[in-house]
């Protein structure tokens, strides 16, 4: 319910508010009226006093947005009708990260650790982004890889309450209607997926719900993007993980994937529901979707939609950042390099384009910069002639004259790759022989372990620094812990694309563009490439520390806007003066704001004081 407080009604409590004490107490006199009258429900308070819409007693405690547990005041308490609600206590938002970090240090796994976050999203979101964003190092292994990955995977165990939307194909026809029932009217920011390749786990179908709330709780964390602002959202399409259809547990369609015509026209549908409910400039970040999809729908909507596809074009970015603080280690051109891949997907492929753009950069020929890229998928290698061909779309422009082979291993001692790039979620494949093989071929060869979660990496930290003598650049996608050898601490760097797609989605909202090209994403891997210290180098690390990441997002954001407005894309007008300064006033507070209006004495206007005007009369 809607109310105002108009001035009558405050004049009506019989007092004249001066200062602003006085004003605060008679506006807690006239919410306690209008509570009196409505129980329960929203006020907005306005008339001559502004203020936002107050949502009174017990509500305000069960709305994770307005919720501050016990650091209501005691005046905030009695005046939304919360007194007595809790104990006695009042409680500083410091003290109350502090119980979250002893509550987080009594979990001893981490999908309970997950849990406990969960909750504590869903009950105050300030102090769960304050914790997160503060916590950054020890926290986004929760809530990201790996464990997101585990509570995907146990997600029909663990659901408790909504946090995103579920589309089915049920609900074709009628997409808007449901898109409607997402309560906050202001999203700017998508991430979807339909499940069928979650991290390296595969087709999770609906479970992958747990990707989007990750990737949309480190737009929050990372990029201080506004979580109202957010939306995560899983199209259900059915699944065809067998172990799913017949788990009792599961919460998707107990139904085979939907493909064709049918699929194809439920994105469509989706995609233009989006436009019609949040308007053109809507964000949608692609997720996780099988290879095929990723691709195609990347080509369909790219430059229709303010879209862009974060495994391909996100990991993309934040492997080629990577190989560029190598060249300051290396001392090496991109087009001095050989690089071998293993895996052919969305990643893969996005790397090797990304890398190819590096390389012409240069000055290199494109012919000759793909001549340097070889790759190697399930079929094996990709050669003109394999008999399994799968060589359709950019995969083409990689496959080698050279006879057909499954033999990785044996690719690798042939083609003597300086930099080594495994994205096809086989944890291990990256064998002891084959990292011996990239040691001896190189003085400091390059390897990046890719596949998320942790298990389905390529190759441990530790496996590539022992068989390297500690002498390989390693980089994986979810997070590694220290390794020494001979006396010397290696620290992995975490190649993984949450370095690009905060910042990126903070500067495409912040300058409003509506095609996001590729050289947004070159203008995001060279930021972050340098933010990379010469410190960091020394210590093999070729990424900024997790801790500095939030700055990094702002760096990236700060460079798309400076692009934008130079390219005459940006429709944010007039320009900010202060890039930098214009970005981190639009970031989200995680700090406790008074939950009571605030009010100030009103200046006496001067203008009240003009003599009356003696109305000039018509000439007849
Ligand atoms: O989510 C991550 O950690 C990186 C990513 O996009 C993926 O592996 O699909
Ligand atoms: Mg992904």
């Amino acid at each position: 319910m809607f109310s105002l407080i108009p001035r009558s009604l405050i004049s009506g409590l019989g007092k004249t508010p001066r200062t602003a004490s006085s004003q605060k107490a008679l506006l807690i006199e006239a919410v306690h009226l209008l509570n009196e009258n409505s129980k329960s429900g929203y006020h907005e308070v306005v008339g001559d006093i502004i203020t936002p819409s107050q949502v009174m007693g017990i509500d305000h405690l069960r709305d994770p947005r307005l919720n501050k547990g016990l650091a209501f005041t005691l005046e905030e308490r009695q005046a939304l009708g919360i007194h007595g609600l809790q104990p006695a206590r009042f409680k500083t938002q410091e003290e109350q990260l502090e119980l979250c970090r002893i509550s987080i240090e009594r979990y001893q796994e981490d999908l309970n650790k997950y849990l406990y976050l969960t909750e504590l999203h869903d009950r105050n979101e300030k102090l769960f982004f304050r914790l997160l964003t503060e916590n950054i190092e020890a926290l986004m292994p929760i809530v990201y890889t790996p464990t997101v990955g585990l509570a995907c995977q146990k997600f029909g165990l663990i659901y408790r309450r909504p946090r995103g939307l579920f589309v089915t194909i049920n609900d074709i026809g009628h997409v808007f209607d449901v898109l409607k029932n997402w309560p906050e009217p202001n999203v700017k920011a998508i991430v979807v997926t339909d499940g069928e390749r979650i991290l390296g786990l595969g087709d999770l179908g609906a479970c992958g719900m747990g990707i989007p709330v990750g990737k949309l709780a480190l737009y929050t964390a990372l990029a201080g993007i506004k979580p109202h602002e957010c939306l995560p959202i899983v199209l259900d399409v059915g699944t065809n993980n067998e172990t799913l259809l017949e788990d009792p547990l599961y919460v998707g369609l107990r139904q085979k994937r939907v493909t064709g015509k049918l699929y194809d026209d439920f994105v469509d549908e989706f995609m233009e529901g989006i436009v019609r409910r949040y308007g053109q400039n809507t964000l949608i970040q692609f997720e996780d979707f099988g290879n095929h999809n990723a691709f195609r729908l990347l080509k369909k909507y790219r430059d229709h939609y303010c879209t862009f596809n974060d495994d391909i074009q996100g990991t993309a970015s934040v492997a080629v950042s990577g190989l560029m603080a190598c060249k300051r280690i290396t001392g090496k051109k991109f087009s001095d390099n050989t690089i071998c891949f293993l895996g052919a997907g969305g990643a893969c492929l996005g790397i090797a384009d990304l890398a190819v753009r590096a390389m012409v950069l240069e000055g290199t020929s494109i012919e000759e910069a793909r001549n340097r890229i070889w790759m190697f998928d399930i079929d094996g290698l990709l050669a003109v002639d394999r008999p399994e061909g799968n060589l359709e779309g950019h995969k083409k422009y990689y496959a080698k004259d050279h006879a057909p082979s499954k033999d990785f291993a044996g690719l690798v001692n042939e083609i003597k790759p300086s930099i080594l790039i495994g994205a096809s979620a086989q944890g291990g494949a990256f064998t002891p022989d084959i990292l011996q093989a990239m040691g001896k071929f190189n003085q400091q060869p390059i390897i990046f372990a890719l596949s998320n979660p942790t298990d389905k990496a390529e190759c441990t930290a530790e496996q590539a620094y022992t068989n390297t003598q500690g002498r390989c650049i390693f980089a994986s996608g979810s997070p590694f812990p220290p390794v020494e050898i001979n006396g010397k601490t290696f620290k992995p760097g975490q190649g993984n694309n949450a370095y690009i797609f905060p910042g990126v989605a903070l500067g495409i909202l912040t300058s409003g563009i509506h095609h996001i090209s590729e050289d947004v994403f070159l203008i995001a891997s060279e930021t972050v490439a340098d933010c990379v210290t010469e410190d960091d180098l020394s210590k093999g690390r070729i990424y900024p520390p997790l801790r500095e990441i939030r700055e990094v997002s702002i760096k990236i954001a700060v460079k798309i806007l400076e692009y934008a407005y130079k390219e005459r894309i940006a429709t944010v007008y007039p320009k900010p003066k202060d890039l930098q300064r214009y970005v981190e006033e639009q970031q989200y507070n995680y700090n406790y704001e008074p939950s009571l209006p605030n009010l100030w004495p009103w200046p006496k206007a001067p203008y009240i004081k003009t003599k009356p005007i003696q109305p000039t009369k018509l000439k007849a």
